[in-house]
């Protein structure tokens, strides 16, 4: 690609010939947490301390501590987030080669059945019938399972009952194939976990998790503005934080769209 069409693609994206949707969700004191059973340990909230605004603690300057856990909000899984790619290569989000942080991606929209069913399972029939209707799944893209979830807020977005989460996911077949046979990027959605609320019942547990990251790709998780997404065409950029050794990251991730 010459310099003068990269050029023209990032004037079109400033003009917004190319549209820019942002698929993160604001991070805050309120954003929800994935809970494990006891006794696992848990992710931490998003915490803050104002060191100084424009006061005597900073006459010029507004900035702030914060803590979070790498799997707080919006975020990205590595591999070595999960055991099955504890000894990949290059499976931490400092080590990731760089131009995987831009990929294309499908949108498969399962909202309506999800609607129905807060356990709804993304198959690999649903997934064929999918790609009957917008053709295969293009390799090396990230797979983004469309449910609304990101428009519930509150008890409603987490599901928890006393037997765990009740949201939707993949089965372990979907994870499979769009691996195995679509080679694809990583797998993204709006709920806390790649994975199903009730995943830990399925074989493999957490299927999303041991098979996508065994596999060396990704996981993207607690998205929004999925429906603003075209079921084929979009890029996403999603480049986590750099942190040594990292399992993952909370991050902004873009979608860039041609209009
Ligand atoms: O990657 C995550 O944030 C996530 O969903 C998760 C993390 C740790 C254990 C189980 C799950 S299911
Ligand atoms: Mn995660």
């Amino acid at each position: 690609m010459s310099l003068a069409t990269l050029t023209q693609f990032a004037q079109a994206v400033s003009s917004g010939a190319i549209r820019t949707v942002d698929l993160t969700q604001t991070l805050s004191e309120d954003t929800p947490l994935l809970v494990l059973p006891e006794p696992f340990g848990q992710t931490a909230a998003f915490r803050r301390e104002e060191i100084s605004r424009y006061d005597d603690r900073g006459v010029a300057w507004y900035w702030n501590n914060f803590t979070v856990g790498e799997h707080t909000g919006t975020h990205f899984d590595a591999p070595i987030h999960w055991v099955t790619g504890k000894d990949l290569a290059d499976n931490t989000v400092d080590a990731i080669r760089p131009s995987d942080f831009i990929a294309p991606a499908v949108v498969i929209d399962c909202s309506a059945q999800c609607a129905e069913d807060a356990d709804f399972q993304l198959t690999r029939a649903v997934i064929e019938a999918w790609e009957a209707e917008h053709g295969p799944i293009p390799p090396k893209s990230w797979v983004m399972f469309r449910t609304d979830w990101s428009k519930r807020s509150g008890d409603a977005y987490t599901n928890r009952r006393a037997d765990g989460a009740h949201t939707p996911g993949p089965d372990p077949e979907a994870c499979r194939f769009l691996i195995e046979e679509r080679d694809a990027h990583g797998f993204g959605v709006e709920t806390i976990g790649t994975d199903a609320g009730q995943a830990h019942l399925m074989d493999p547990p957490y299927p999303a998790h041991t098979l996508f990251h065994g596999a060396g790709r990704y996981g993207l998780q607690c998205l929004e503005n999925l429906d603003q997404l075209p079921p084929t065409g979009a890029v996403i950029v999603s480049a986590p934080l750099k942190i040594e050794g990292g399992s993952g990251s909370p991050l902004r991730v873009l979608a860039l769209v041609a209009e």
